[in-house]
């Protein structure tokens, strides 16, 4: 039962002091009316302390309170789900422009440390600067720039840290793009997968994509993961089942069709797609996928990939607004064969094929991004399967990045000058990439502004969740106080009384009188019992010790929850539920100082409601609830959540 009249709450100190308990209601509920008592009756009541004793009976107007405090909370947390959402989509926004104002196709170069097998010379062909590499070559030199370069010294975070944006992007429902291309021995491989200590892009966006959709409550993903290779011009489904080399399977299984939809839409038909929900379902099929993959030992590379590897996730975006259609996004992550010199690698037979079809389909992509360059006429896409693959997902509306991989070595110089002219040929399709200085400038203000905003929304939206999800918190125990005081209303009911009580529905004056008969507490401290208290109502010393056996219980799996959950729910500083530190912080604490003696319950009561609900509804039922009540009533009802967000 709860408090409701102000009055009766002002009284509460007065009736402790008395009594020199824990607040105790001053009147039982078997005698309640409705309306608040008046304040005479009320200290009429004090003069001859009596216990709450039957606090099973839950007046209706107080469940009415706090079924509308459920309410108010339900209608909080839809608005700050509304709210998490507008601020997300102003995040998406942001980082959308300004992918859109660096470029969509994106062009990174990394260079790869010396192996050690390498010779070392002194007149090192390449210079590097932040954005532009110089290489000396035949004579002359040649500067090229880039978006970023990473120098020898880069490490596989410096490298995440700036491709993280555009996974990013992925999940806010772009088609994303990455890949790694160069010269064979380069690092391709190295950089997509790295390894067990190193990790490469792969498992980091895979780690960085579960992350970051189970913080996202406002919607929801599903992920499912497909990986295939583009050999000798055939497609090969590096997930699905071994089939027996030269079987019918097999050569069905390496030679996927591509088709593409009527709204431009790419799709393999009969690729294995598997869906993950935890990050490491996604890495065994990933280490699956590339178990799968072809390599053979080049003079140059002892597992030099003799394929395109590509990976591609699929992101399904729905909201928790039914009316919302879920967005599908995909992620590309391709690890290109190495472009060549054949003669160089001591290709022959097989290897010489392969390495002539990984330039084929190179020379293809090169083709595509010089035609998307135009911004006009014919893309030759279907050149090659590579080309087809990637269709919907290097055009226009796609994030591409490229990461071109060269050699430090002296030997390599002339592929490394390939290598740069071919990526400088995709960067180049942003024409308006070399502008003036001024407008340059101009142009990276704007992308500050803009990052800032991004930066504040995320903030802000990361703040809202958090309140979003302790308000959850509250609700949930709040539902579980309504329903621990209504489960036991239940039982009781159902709990066979004593012959008197059954006999006939005490009059409100009869009860009265019942109630103040229960123990007083002499000076000294102990309790006396008048001969009208009902059997029932009186604790024995069993009854006592298995009350108390039960509150340490309670109160041991309260101390449990507090200090993992920050010890407590706040919605913000003066939060109207916030009950913890207000209410259940103040409730445990007077918990633990009040004399145990002092709950005068029936045993059979307190065992069967420490089995239910330990925590919420033990506080409820007890007479010292009154605390809670207490609390409820001050709090609930007063302020809105939002006038303080
Ligand atoms: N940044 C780096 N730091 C340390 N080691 C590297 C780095 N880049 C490449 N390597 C090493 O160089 C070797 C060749 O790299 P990798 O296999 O990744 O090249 P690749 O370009 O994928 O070659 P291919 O095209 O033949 O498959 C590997 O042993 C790899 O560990």
């Amino acid at each position: 039962m709860f408090i409701s009249s102000e009055k009766e709450q002002k009284l509460l100190p007065a009736v402790d002091a008395k009594l020199s308990l824990t607040p105790f209601s001053t009147r039982s509920n078997l005698d309640y009316q409705g309306d608040a008592l008046p304040v005479s009756e009320s200290q009429d009541s004090i003069s001859t302390p009596t216990i709450y004793t039957d606090v099973s009976v839950v007046p209706e107007h107080e469940k009415n309170e706090l079924e509308q405090s459920i309410v108010t909370i339900e209608g909080e947390i839809v608005r700050l789900r509304k709210k998490e959402r507008s601020l997300d989509k102003k995040r998406r926004d942001a980082l959308n422009k300004i992918l859109d104002t660096k470029g969509s196709i994106r062009v990174f170069c990394r260079l790869r440390p010396l192996i050690s097998s390498v010779k070392r010379r002194n007149d090192e062909p390449i210079s590097v600067w932040e954005e532009n590499i110089e290489v000396k070559y035949l004579g002359s030199r040649k500067d090229f720039r880039f978006d970023k370069v990473f120098r020898q010294a880069a490490t596989q975070d410096d490298i995440f840290e700036e491709v993280e944006p555009i996974i990013r992007s992925a999940l806010d429902g772009h088609n994303v793009c990455i890949l790694a291309y160069g010269q064979t021995a380069t690092g391709k491989t190295f950089t997509m997968d790295g390894t067990n200590d190193q990790p490469g892009i792969t498992p980091r966006a895979l780690e960085a994509l579960v992350h970051q959709a189970s913080l996202e409550k406002s919607c929801a993903f599903t992920f499912s993961m497909s990986m295939l290779e583009v050999y000798m011009g055939n497609l090969r489904d590096l997930l699905g089942p071994k089939a027996p080399y030269r079987s019918q399977e097999s050569l069905a299984r390496s030679n996927l069709n591509i088709q593409t939809d009527p709204k431009g839409l790419v799709e393999i038909e009969g690729l294995k797609e598997v869906h993950f929900s935890d990050l490491s379902k996604a890495k065994w099929w990933y280490a699956k996928g590339k178990r799968a993959r072809s390599t053979s030992w080049t003079n140059v590379n002892e597992m030099s990939s003799r394929s395109h590897c590509l990976m591609r996730i699929t992101i399904s975006r729905s909201g928790n607004d039914l009316k919302a259609k879920s967005e599908v996004s995909k992620m590309w992550m391709v690890d290109l064969g190495g472009s060549e010199r054949l003669l160089k690698t001591g290709a022959t037979g097989q290897t010489l094929e392969e390495g002539r079809a990984i330039n084929l389909s190179l020379s293809a992509l090169g083709d595509v991004i010089a035609a998307l360059r135009r911004k006009r006429g014919h893309v030759p896409y279907r050149n090659s399967k590579l080309t087809q693959i990637l269709k919907d997902s290097l055009g226009d509306s796609s994030k591409v990045l490229m990461l071109v991989h060269i050699s430090p070595s002296e030997e390599d110089t002339g592929e490394t000058f390939c290598s740069l002219n071919f990526a400088n040929r995709a960067r180049a399709v942003e024409t308006n990439r070399e502008l003036p200085e001024d407008i340059n400038k101009q142009r990276q203000k704007q992308i500050r502004e803009i990052a800032q905003d991004m930066r504040d929304a995320e903030e802000e939206c990361q703040k809202v969740r958090q309140q979003t999800q302790e308000a959850e918190i509250l609700l949930s125990k709040m539902k579980q106080l309504f329903s621990a005081a209504y489960e036991l209303h239940g039982n009781r009911e159902k709990t066979p009384r004593s012959p008197s009580a059954n006999e006939s529905i005490p009059s409100p004056k009869k009860n009265l009188k019942e109630v103040n008969d229960t123990p007083k507490i002499t000076p000294g401290g102990k309790r006396v019992l008048t001969s009208s208290l009902p059997r029932f109502m009186t604790s024995t010393v069993a009854s006592r010790q298995r009350q108390s056996a039960a509150e340490k219980e309670v109160v041991a799996r309260a101390r449990s929850w507090r200090p993992g959950t920050r010890s407590s729910v706040q919605f913000s500083g003066s939060q109207s539920f916030c009950f913890s530190d207000s209410r259940l912080k103040t409730i445990l604490q007077d918990y633990n100082k009040r004399p145990q003696e002092t709950v005068v319950k029936s045993p059979k009561c307190s065992s069967l409601e420490a089995n239910k609900a330990p925590f919420l509804r033990s506080r409820m039922v007890t007479s010292s609830d009154s605390n809670l009540r207490v609390a409820l009533n001050r709090h609930s009802h007063r302020r809105r959540m939002s006038d303080l967000i």
